[in-house]
């Protein structure tokens, strides 16, 4: 595997869960095919579980590993072609990134969407830019329009706790103090809408996703509604995405955090959620803490996502 962006780039998901399910019983089953190969993950914005999970995936395999967080230690970046750089960015992307590709076999990339240009951000420049120039195969750590190593974690938790074979999945809009990316909700579109469950996506008006994540996706306004006999939820926060509110929050309507109540309707469905989570914004303490709530083991899988993504990558190096 060359580079992995979308769930497109795994191929047959089937056989994605297939290896993912065997690594979950031995982690260092691969532990001989990474020796003397170097992951180098760069970060454009701050990680918890991104970092550690693909980190001890990378371990999981043998490889070294090294990460820059970009902007805090190295020099800051210029990203645009064309700018005279007079300012306080002392190295272009353009070189920086060839010179990072040196040091490294595979590349692993962090970088939201900016909500300054909504073209820019969907046309998803830098982490092109490092598959363009790096040399290297590149996979998302979280890139503008897409979260994937996140996806891939949520859908091998789904069928890990599924009780049917197809069940009715519900991703949520909730309220949040700052203006989130679209890039975890696309994401988590993009991967239901591959598989066979039944898929509600829940919002206010207003935050509606670009058509080619929606999908077959059915869409419900009434969230009490979309919510009724659910087996899971996914809850998330983003900002708008369509015409001139583009990365606007329109919303903070507390009525939309996932409480007792929204969860009383559904098929004592589980929570999820990809952290961070703002607490009694996203979602109650109280359901988060209840014993529906998978997101420590939804977080867990982030390593068997990771693992199975750098096992492919590195057999694609030969
Ligand atoms: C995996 C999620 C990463 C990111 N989350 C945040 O930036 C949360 C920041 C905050 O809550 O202030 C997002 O929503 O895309
Ligand atoms: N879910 C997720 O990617 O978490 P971090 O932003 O902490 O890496």
């Amino acid at each position: 595997m060359k580079q992995f962006t979308c769930v497109h780039d795994l191929g047959d998901l089937k056989s994605a869960l297939d290896e993912a399910f065997e690594i979950k019983k031995d982690k260092f089953k691969y532990v001989e095919l990474g020796r003397n190969k170097t992951l180098m993950m760069i970060f454009f914005n701050s990680s918890l579980r991104t970092r550690l999970s693909t980190h001890k995936a990378a371990m999981n395999l043998g490889m070294n590993v090294m990460v820059l967080d970009i902007n805090q230690g190295a020099w800051k970046l210029e990203t645009e072609r064309g700018v005279i750089m007079d300012g306080d960015k002392p190295e272009h992307l353009l070189e920086a990134i060839p010179v990072m590709g040196c040091y490294c076999d595979i590349i692993g990339v962090r970088s939201f969407a900016r909500f300054e240009d909504r073209e820019y951000d969907y046309n998803e420049v830098i982490i092109n830019q490092f598959i363009e120039h790096s040399g290297r195969p590149v996979f998302s750590m979280e890139a503008a329009t897409r979260h994937p190593l996140q996806s891939f974690a949520d859908l091998i938790t789904i069928e890990e706790y599924k009780k049917t074979a197809r069940p009715k999945v519900v991703m949520t809009w909730a309220p949040h103090p700052r203006a989130l990316p679209q890039a975890v909700p696309n994401s988590f579109a993009e991967w239901m809408n591959a598989t066979d469950y039944e898929f509600v996506i829940t919002h206010p008006e207003g935050y509606e996703l670009a058509p080619e994540f929606v999908g077959n996706a059915r869409v419900e306004y009434d969230q009490m509604k979309a919510f009724e006999g659910a087996d899971f939820i996914y809850a998330k926060n983003w900002a708008a995405y369509t015409g001139d509110n583009y990365g606007r929050v329109l919303s903070k309507d507390m009525d939309w955090t996932v409480s007792n109540k929204h969860m009383s309707v559904t098929n004592n469905a589980y929570f999820m959620h990809c952290l961070p989570v703002r607490r009694n914004m996203i979602v109650t303490d109280s359901v988060i803490e209840g014993p529906q709530s998978i997101v420590i083991p939804e977080a867990a899988n982030r390593e068997i996502s990771a693992t199975v993504v750098l096992k492919r990558m590195i057999e694609g190096l030969k």
